[in-house]
């Protein structure tokens, strides 16, 4: 169905990916890290620039990846797309794929718990797409009629550019390049969450998602193409991720923070919403087989760095109850 495309991305990707990473190390000389492209294996001058998102640590913009430069009608546009087509259908229509009262999958807006009162003002369609036996298609869409093509491909794309970087990032560290993909266990699952996120009245007042962090090892972000909304924060300081046509931004999860114990620092990030605009986003969600407990890599290990994390195993009800009250998993991991 996409042998082409997907060509491309094994001849292409390793070739003009670049990943910024900016992270606080211990233990580790900072220079490893900190500005330089932990992969990029370019010969040829580089056409695209990772760009504009220079304030942050745990946060890498991608460009030029392979999937994004097939002119207008590249996968990343073929994405937003589809799913921008699925939300303009009227609410019963979409509700053919509605989620469960105590489900995670499908469309829907999040279940408030208990006495917790802070909505958040968006909507989503969650699904599992990774490994393909997992999925439940009465939750895939069918109109319009490409969705699943389209989200199926761009998925598959997304397989590769997870395994590139997260070989890279064992490597700046010295490690097996394959220790992440190892640590999470076979298969590793990849969910997707197509945020929507309607005119707000009051967007002073709610948000679109609160202030969190993801429970993933990597999340991949396709940003809206006009409107951005995407903050993160740093030093207690919120910034807004600018809009980069084409590129996809990466967030470290909180697995990534435990498994790598606290060299890479998950992400603290929320969407804002606006008065007139309607935004979309996909973040595609990179975890752990559900059955593994997620623990620091033994060799990031030592005595003068140790364990800085108990262990966790990542339930969706608990990081979801976590979120809802605006807590994170992971600070109550930390030893
Ligand atoms: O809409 C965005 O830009 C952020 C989405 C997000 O943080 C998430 O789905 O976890
Ligand atoms: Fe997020």
């Amino acid at each position: 169905m996409h042998s082409s495309t997907n060509q491309l991305i094994s001849n292409d990707v390793v070739q003009t990916i670049i990943v910024h990473a900016k992270t606080s190390l211990c233990g580790i000389s900072s220079s490893t890290l900190t500005d330089k492209p932990v992969l990029s294996k370019s010969k040829k001058t580089l056409t695209s620039r990772a760009a504009g998102f220079e304030q942050g640590q745990n946060c890498f913009t991608v460009i030029g990846n392979g999937i994004t430069n097939h002119g207008v009608e590249s996968c990343l546009d073929k994405v937003r797309t589809v799913f921008k087509q699925f939300v303009s259908l009227p609410e019963e229509e979409k509700l053919k794929w509605k989620r469960e009262v105590d489900g995670f999958e499908g469309y829907g807006t999040d279940p408030v718990p208990g006495d917790l009162l802070v909505r958040d003002w968006s909507a989503r369609l969650s699904l599992t797409i990774r490994p393909e036996e997992f999925r439940q298609l009465k939750y895939w869409p069918e109109n319009p009629a490409e969705f699943r093509e389209v989200v199926d491909e761009y998925s598959s794309k997304l397989v590769t550019i997870y395994e590139v970087i997260l070989k890279a990032l064992a490597r700046s560290l010295n490690l097996k390049e394959t220790t992440f993909l190892h640590k999470m266990g076979e298969p590793w699952i990849m969910n997707g969450r197509f945020n929507f996120y309607p005119p707000c009245p009051r967007p002073d007042l709610v948000f679109g998602l609160k202030p969190h962090s993801d429970s993933t090892v990597l999340t991949v972000l396709l940003q809206d193409k006009e409107l951005g909304g995407l903050q993160i924060e740093k030093d207690g300081q919120w910034f807004r991720v600018p809009i980069v046509p084409g590129a996809l931004v990466i967030n470290v999860g909180e697995q990534l923070e435990i498994l790598s114990n606290g060299v890479f620092k998950s992400l603290y990030h929320r969407a804002m919403v606006d008065s007139e605009g309607e935004r979309i986003s996909l973040a595609m969600l990179s975890l752990s087989n559900p059955e593994v407990i997620v623990e620091p890599i033994e060799e990031l290990v030592n005595e003068e760095r140790p364990p800085m994390y108990r262990k966790v195993k990542y339930e969706e009800t608990t990081h979801f109850l976590y979120y809802q009250s605006g807590r994170r998993v992971i600070d109550d991991a930390r030893i």
